[in-house]
């Protein structure tokens, strides 16, 4: 094999703690992270000419060692004593600096890529580990799904799969850069944190109502102070039938929760074409229970015939 293509998906924060700051200025932080169904496509090709090439659709993303893909392939080559060349192409659909880890995501297709092209049998927690070295968010954009993220956001607990939920995503047209937003946090001055335990234990009950009613982002004060239109989005989803509404992550994107795809697509048009937002969309959450069941569908049918 040569050639392997992958699908990088993005992510949303249900819920958003921080509960503490290290002497080297990472955050701990409690957060219920969920993958949803907006992906970048990763191609990743060996090449006869040693070195990392990358290409991606959008003019303005750096294509050399600035982009992220090329720290992980660096990072992978090095570990695994890898000497030929890869050649990496993205096509990006996740908008970028937006809270949604697309570049996270990227980084972290790029290793599991190159660990089935060149069989390399690295251990899924061996390539979380190489993950963490490039950034907070890449070990949980390895494993995916629903799940518990602590200590930087590495430390990382499975939960149940939600059902599948549709979502709005709405990015106004500005970009926000994660370290500003944590660097003008106020650790100590944050009185109200989310409810994390009692949401995982709604996640584990299947109580949707719950879910979308407690959704809670200790950064969002922070973000919004600096883009008020992040808050008028919030309400506007909500005006269109949003079961809730928040920021994921540091922004700037907000996303609903919708009781149906047809109400979401009502509520996309509004943002698109009435507040002019360019980077709307309509997808889903990312239910990797659903997903291991049609692998072992496959794997099965494989198997008899
Ligand atoms: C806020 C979150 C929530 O999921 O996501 P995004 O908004 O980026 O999607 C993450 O904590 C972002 O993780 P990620 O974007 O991977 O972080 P890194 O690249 O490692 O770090 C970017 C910047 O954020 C700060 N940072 C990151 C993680 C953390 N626990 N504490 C921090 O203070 C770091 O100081 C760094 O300057
Ligand atoms: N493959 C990539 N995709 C997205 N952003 C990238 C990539 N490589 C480098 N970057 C840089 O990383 C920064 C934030 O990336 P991103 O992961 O999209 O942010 P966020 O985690 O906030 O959604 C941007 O400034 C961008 O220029």
């Amino acid at each position: 094999m040569d050639t392997i293509v992958l699908k990088a998906r993005g992510k949303i924060n249900l819920t958003l703690d921080v509960v503490g700051k290290r002497d080297n200025g990472y955050h701990d932080l409690r957060m219920i992270m969920q993958t949803i169904n907006l992906y970048d496509t990763i191609t990743v090709k060996k090449t006869k000419t040693p070195g990392i090439r990358i290409n991606n659709n959008l003019a303005w993303l750096p294509k050399d060692d600035r982009n992220i893909t090329y720290k992980a392939a660096e990072k992978f080559l090095k570990e695994a004593n890898i000497t030929s060349g890869v050649y990496i192409d993205i096509f990006k659909r996740i908008p970028v600096a937006a809270g949604l880890a697309g570049g996270s995501s990227d980084a972290a297709a790029v290793l599991v890529g190159l660990n089935k092209l060149f069989e390399t049998h690295f251990s899924k927690k061996k390539l979380m580990e190489i993950g963490l070295e490039i950034g907070a968010d890449v070990p949980f954009c390895i494993l995916r799904g629903t799940v518990l993220a602590e200590g930087i956001g590495e430390v990382l607990t499975p939960l149940p799969s939600l059902p599948s939920m549709h979502i709005l995503l709405a990015k106004p047209n500005i970009s926000v850069s994660t370290a500003s937003v944590y660097k003008a946090l106020k650790v100590d001055e944050i009185t109200k944190h989310p409810k994390t335990d009692e949401y995982v234990e709604a996640i584990k009950a299947r109580n949707i109502q719950f879910i979308t009613n407690n959704m809670d982002n200790v950064l969002e004060d922070v973000t919004i102070k600096m883009h008020p239109q992040i808050e008028q989005i919030k309400q506007d989803m909500l005006e269109y039938g949003a079961l809730g509404s928040m920021m994921s992550g540091s922004g700037p994107t907000v996303f609903g929760i919708f009781p149906s795809r047809y109400k979401a697509a009502v509520a996309a048009e509004y943002f698109k074409n009435q507040c002019g937002l360019r980077e709307v969309h309509v997808t889903s959450t990312f239910c990797k229970a659903k997903r291991e069941g049609k692998r072992r569908e496959r794997r099965k049918f494989k198997h008899e015939n």
